[in-house]
């Protein structure tokens, strides 16, 4: 549906996008995940001809869209700030787009297709209303239908639902689901909510520096992440990065007692030197400070959720976040042990962080 080949932009001597590809497939919901400054917004408007490009070229359902004034692409976007009309009211800023030119569609079908689109959002009550006594949640779903009544090729959402209370969120979130799956629409959505986006989407983009990083379900991510970057980005807590070494034919952890045969990692691009080692906090074990032949590290922080605990782990090699069950009861300062399991974690190359192993990562 989309794709997008070497988009280059920079703004005033500031480099967004550094030849970034893309491609979203049709009736997908595709995720931009990635942090602030990463490019997102630039890819989307990039892709609505919103903005000019240095390079590259914008393909849409098949066709060359490049050069296209955004009127003609066939695409409808929704900002964070959900470019609303305050002079309007609901009705008419949902209608706004079906009067335009483009369309040649009777008062008595826009009426009818607003009604449904409101319908379909639960916003008919608010119809009448000034946009600007809205609450941030009902303006959010005013934009959505205003984006939905046109009934696009493709939607673009960009950071649509960040200004709302997560309960708010989780439900436009499963009703912008349940839209796509009567609308069979396409939706490219940028977001630097880990959450959010594995949540609604069927495949996540990591998008860092003004590139994809790494593209694809997010299963196939945390079995083989691409990068450090990537890492970094995905999961909750993220990956879990060691100082180490390779020597001898095993990984040392800086610090730890661990030495861990290099064939775990299966064929590895490096034979010698520093490394870093990533491993998915899942699959780190940790336990008392006494626990035979683990390696030690202190509790940095301890984050009491409740139902679970988030504790941050120093060790010499680095520092990891893990989540714990209640019964686990460590406290800040605390001395504990920790041991990666055979057959987990990854290698990456110190300097570059790209993955030197090939191992996937049993999961
Ligand atoms: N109009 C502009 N003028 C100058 N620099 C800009 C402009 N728009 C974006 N940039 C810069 O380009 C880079 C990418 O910005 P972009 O808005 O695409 O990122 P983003 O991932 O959407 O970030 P955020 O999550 O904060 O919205 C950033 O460094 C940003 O400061």
């Amino acid at each position: 549906m989309l794709q997008l080949k070497g988009l280059k932009k920079s703004y005033r001597g500031k480099t967004a996008l550094r030849g970034l590809d893309l491609t979203v497939n049709d009736n997908e919901i595709f995720a931009l995940l990635g942090p602030t400054g990463a490019g997102k917004s630039s890819t989307l408007l990039a892709s609505a001809g919103l903005i000019d490009l240095d390079a590259g070229r914008v393909d849409l359902a098949g066709r060359d869209v490049t050069e296209s004034d955004p009127g003609s692409r066939d695409i409808a976007i929704v900002f964070e700030g959900f470019n609303l009309l305050p002079v309007l009211d609901v009705k008419d800023n949902i209608a706004f787009a079906l009067r335009s030119p483009a369309f040649s569609e009777s008062e008595g079908e826009i009426s009818l297709r607003v009604g449904r689109t409101a319908e379909l959002l639960r916003i008919s009550h608010l119809l009448d209303r000034d946009v600007d006594t809205l609450s941030g949640g009902e303006r959010q779903r005013v934009a959505i239908a205003r984006a939905l009544v046109r009934r696009p090729v493709m939607f673009l959402l960009d950071e649509p639902l960040s200004a709302l209370d997560l309960k708010l969120r989780e439900g436009l979130r499963a009703e912008l689901r349940q839209i796509h799956r009567q609308h069979r629409s396409t939706m490219l959505y940028a977001t630097h909510d880990y959450h959010g986006a594995i949540a609604i989407a069927d495949r996540i983009g990591i998008i860092d520096g003004g590139v994809i990083q790494q593209a694809g379900t997010i299963e196939d991510i945390y079995r083989l992440p691409a990068n450090v970057v990537v890492g970094r980005l995905v999961g909750s807590p993220s990956m879990a990065f060691f100082e180490a070494g390779i020597e001898d034919g095993h990984v040392i952890v800086k610090g730890a007692r661990q030495r861990i045969p290099i064939g775990e990692f299966g064929t590895v691009a490096s034979g010698s030197g520093k490394v870093l080692l990533g491993v998915w906090p899942e699959d780190i074990e940790v336990g008392s400070a006494d626990a035979a032949g683990a390696s030690t590290g202190t509790i940095y922080a301890v984050d009491n959720r409740g139902f679970e605990r988030a504790i941050q782990v120093d060790t010499s090699g680095g520092s990891f976040r893990k989540v714990v069950p209640l019964s686990m009861r460590f406290t800040q300062g605390d001395a504990c042990s920790f041991r990666i399991p055979e057959g987990r974690g990854f290698l990456f190359d110190a300097a570059g962080g790209r993955r030197i192993s090939q191992a996937e990562g049993a999961r």
